[in-house]
């Protein structure tokens, strides 16, 4: 595993372009390299400001959405079109106004889905349809996604891994219910551990004083990932931070990073 990479933006604007534009690159890439690409989304503030952006972008017509699988890292587990589900604000910013495949699209159980209000049951749903899509040279329960985006909590959150909790000691299973998440609602599903290292790349996305501490955490090689979960998510390949300068301001300055204007 290679140590993560830093770059900063100057505001959330630019950081969401900027994102915007390197998630084209990395689909389109790996689109001509195998034919289709996979990315998960992340719920929050900067996630969904990307996937606007990526909306807004000319050079989202590069895609061809029809080979895109798009997945998640975490769900709030409410009733389907609710405002707070994750799934409802990725559709509103962007996936409604592309042509995706809807089998490619692959929404996490809502609490009045086919699992009724059972999120455990949901959860192993989840990790069903990643054991399905699959391929043999991922060797493992859950495709090598292309990239995995993530947004990260005050408290250094990413997905629904909540400080302490059960969900982070996960070693097998590639999805979980979590319960009595700090951040509501209370009750969620999200990817473990397991899948989110999978993926080739994993982009850590903050914006803001509120998450600096968290980011300087995050990148301390000291930190352990049960108090600090966004330290235990890393990509095969890489692990990007992807900051603006607030959530950079507590990084010490003999971090290598690399600086947007
Ligand atoms: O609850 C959640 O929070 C995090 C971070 O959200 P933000 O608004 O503080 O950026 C998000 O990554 C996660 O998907 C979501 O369920």
């Amino acid at each position: 595993m290679t140590p993560p990479q830093v770059v900063v933006h100057q505001d959330q604007k630019l950081l969401a372009q900027a994102v915007a534009d390197r998630l084209v690159t990395r689909i389109v890439e790996a689109q001509a390299d195998r034919g289709s690409a996979s990315v998960v989304l992340t719920g929050g503030g900067v996630g969904t400001a990307v996937l606007a952006e990526l909306n807004a972008l000319g050079a989202r017509d590069a895609i061809d959405w029809g080979r895109l699988d798009v997945w998640w890292g975490d769900e709030r587990f409410l009733p389907a079109g609710d405002e707070e589900r994750n799934e409802t604000g990725a559709r509103g910013a962007l996936l409604d106004h592309v042509p995706l495949d809807p089998a490619r699209v692959h929404a996490m159980g809502a609490s009045d889905g086919p699992d009724g209000d059972d999120p455990e049951a949901a959860a192993e749903r989840y990790a069903a349809e990643l054991r399905a899509a699959a391929r043999p040279e991922d060797h493992g329960p859950a495709p090598r996604f292309d990239v995995v985006l993530l947004g990260i909590g005050p408290d250094a959150h990413v997905a629904s891994l909540f400080p302490e909790l059960p969900a982070l000691r996960e070693e097998e299973r590639t999805v979980v219910a979590v319960h009595g998440s700090p951040k509501p609602p209370p009750v969620r599903i999200s990817l473990t551990f397991p899948a989110i290292r999978a993926a080739e790349e994993v982009w850590v996305l903050a914006s803001g004083e509120s998450k600096a501490q968290a980011v300087r955490l995050a990148l301390d090689p000291e930190a352990g990932p049960l108090q600090v979960p966004a330290a235990g998510a890393r990509g095969r390949r890489a692990t990007v931070f992807l900051l603006d300068r607030a959530a950079a301001a507590e990084l010490p300055p003999g971090l290598e990073r690399i600086a947007s204007p």
